[in-house]
């Protein structure tokens, strides 16, 4: 199998690698609609600096163990991995020669739905994660900004079928978040599959 193309981020104390066209537009119009129908999307209620309000997506955890995954105060219950997540699990695993645990999935619904700033840097995820984040259906702009320089900052859109794949010190250095937006949107999933030891 040939690696498909990817253009490396400018950016620095981190790895950060771009696959624009990671799957065909047929193979994601495919997972997208697959996706949205047969993942059992939650929506749940989350605690943030003290106050406790509902998440502005929708969720749904997998993984190959029964570890849960927490954060923000919720816990999430494994799900086993099968049909189209599961494949495109695989397919990941072969291009980017490293096997995933689990995988968090996110619908934004529209553009009211959104994922504010932080870092993936849950204890379990190990010192220097690798994070590989799928987009199907809708593009949204994904915003990243340096924790301690706050000259750095840089926006990417996400387009149908793209791989966003963080690796190395980027989770200690830099923050991530995707905004809300006024402008008529369709729903977007988003998959991001780690390894949780
Ligand atoms: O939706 C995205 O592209 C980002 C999701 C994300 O940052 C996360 O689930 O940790
Ligand atoms: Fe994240």
């Amino acid at each position: 199998m040939t690696l498909r193309p990817f253009e490396k981020l400018n950016m620095k104390n981190a790895e950060v690698l771009y696959f624009k066209n990671f799957f065909t537009q047929n193979e994601s119009n495919a997972y997208f609609d697959s996706l949205l129908k047969n993942i059992n999307w939650q929506q749940d209620y989350i605690t943030v600096f003290g106050k406790t309000h509902l998440q502005p997506r929708l969720t749904a955890f997998y993984a190959t163990n029964s570890k849960t995954y927490s954060y923000s105060n919720i816990i999430m219950t494994p799900n086993p991995f099968d049909g189209a997540i599961l494949e495109i699990k695989k397919t990941i695993e072969n291009q980017l020669k490293t096997e995933f645990t689990s995988c968090l999935a996110n619908l934004y619904r529209s553009g009211q739905d959104s994922n504010g700033w932080h870092a993936d840097d849950e204890k379990e995820l190990g010192k220097n994660p690798t994070i590989a984040s799928v987009t199907f259906g809708e593009e949204r702009i994904f915003h990243f900004k340096h924790k301690y320089d706050a000259s750095k900052k840089l926006k990417l859109t996400l387009h149908h079928g793209s791989l966003l794949l963080m690796k190395g010190e980027t989770q200690h250095f830099w923050l991530h978040q995707i905004p809300k937006t006024k402008k008529q949107v369709t729903p977007r999933i988003n998959l991001t599959f780690r390894i949780i030891a």
